[in-house]
């Protein structure tokens, strides 16, 4: 029993819930006006460098470093009852709200409609966002590189699958940087439309990393049928929901958007099945304390060249959090290096450790730092 029994009636609650409902709703609209006021000084501020001739001639409305800030904070004084990260969902939305009346988003992700990069451009934009579906990783680079949309989300690696090589490939070749990472718990379920029986499917389609993640499963239940790689879960799930006879691999939002029947739940072989997305976008954004650094680098080959790259981190004490190796493209049998770690470019340590492999490298390219995923 609390120390001080809450003696209040349901009508009495329901007032206090009234009255705190009004402080809010005039707390959110007095934070909404700020941020238009913050829109108003990054406006200035930007004419007043154009007039000076230097300095920035786009304004940068959205902040990756304040936000993952803002939600980190909120994270770390939450006192309960609700989770932080319950209470952070809550302020993503009205961070998102807010910008959106600055400046809407316009977001290009890997469509179609209901892929797990839709879900995880919500996840980290909010739902203020345009988000705009496009057909493939490239075109998802080509439109935030001509400047349509703001910024793009696409897959870069799965738990259980490894890299999205299509994803680092794109890198090579952009000067666009990474302004985040979102992961996303993805959960796999077997749709069909409505009233389809067992015996009428005759095709099972997904992505081929979700045919790839589930694989034990359908091996189990469905040895038999044929299964049909396609360009994503959303397409498959577009086509289940069209096609008689074909059964889909894809997540919730998918089910919900064509109004297909789940036939089984949860199918992805491994538990914590999670896939990490990245946001790109022309700008670089600077420290919010808690960083990650990408880079793309290629050595000469050489005895001990992979430990030459690697040695610098290992001095410095910084934490590499994955390495990846592709193919260079230029050269036979020449390898890129696709290497993460903490902390920002622009922290002194991380500047020593760049200025060591570029004598180390014959190529070497910084792909961003950004914040650390919050959510
Ligand atoms: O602080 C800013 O620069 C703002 O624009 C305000 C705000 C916010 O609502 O807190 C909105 C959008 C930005 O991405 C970051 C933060």
């Amino acid at each position: 029993m609390a120390e001080h029994e809450d003696k209040r009636t349901l009508d009495e609650v329901r007032a206090d819930i009234d009255a705190i409902d009004r402080e809010v709703q005039e707390l959110i609209s007095r934070r909404a006006e700020c941020a238009q006021r913050v829109a108003a000084i990054k406006l200035a501020e930007v004419q007043a460098a154009l007039e000076a001739g230097e300095g920035e001639t786009e304004v940068v409305y959205y902040r990756p470093e304040r936000e993952a800030q803002v939600l980190r904070r909120i994270i770390e004084r939450n006192r309960g009852p609700l989770a932080g990260e319950t209470v952070a969902h809550i302020f993503r939305e009205v961070m998102s709200a807010c910008l959106a009346l600055e400046k809407p988003l316009q977001v290009a992700y890997l469509g179609p409609e209901g892929t797990f990069t839709q879900t995880a451009a919500i996840k980290h934009f909010g739902h203020a966002a345009i988000c705009v579906p496009r057909a493939t990783i490239d075109s998802v680079f080509d439109q935030v590189e001509s400047g349509e949309c703001n910024y793009g989300v696409v897959p870069v690696e799965n738990s259980t699958e490894g890299m999205v090589s299509h994803t680092l490939d794109n890198f090579m070749d952009s000067g666009l940087k990474i302004a985040g990472e979102v992961e996303l718990a993805i959960a796999h379920h077997l749709l069909a439309a409505a009233h389809t029986p067992r015996e009428k499917i005759t095709r099972i389609c997904a992505h081929q990393q979700a045919l790839a993640q589930c694989r034990n499963w359908l091996d189990r239940h469905w040895p038999d049928i044929e299964r049909v790689a396609v360009s994503s879960n959303g397409e498959a799930a577009r086509m289940a929901a069209q096609t008689p006879g074909v059964a889909a691999i894809a997540g919730e939002t998918a089910a919900e958007l064509y109004g297909l029947e789940t036939l089984a739940e949860h199918i992805e072989d491994y538990a914590d099945n999670t896939t990490r997305f990245l946001i790109i976008g022309r700008d670089e954004v600077p420290p919010s304390g808690r960083d990650k650094t990408s880079i793309i680098v290629s050595s000469r080959n050489k005895p001990g060249a992979l430990f030459l790259l690697l040695d610098p981190f290992r001095k410095a004490g910084v934490s590499l959090t994955r390495i990846d190796t592709r193919p260079s493209r230029t050269e036979k049998w020449a390898y890129v290096f696709f290497i993460e770690f903490e902390g920002h470019l622009q922290d002194p340590n991380i500047a020593a450790i760049i200025a060591e492999l570029e004598e180390q490298s014959i190529l070497l390219k910084p792909l961003g730092s950004y914040p650390r995923a919050v959510l």
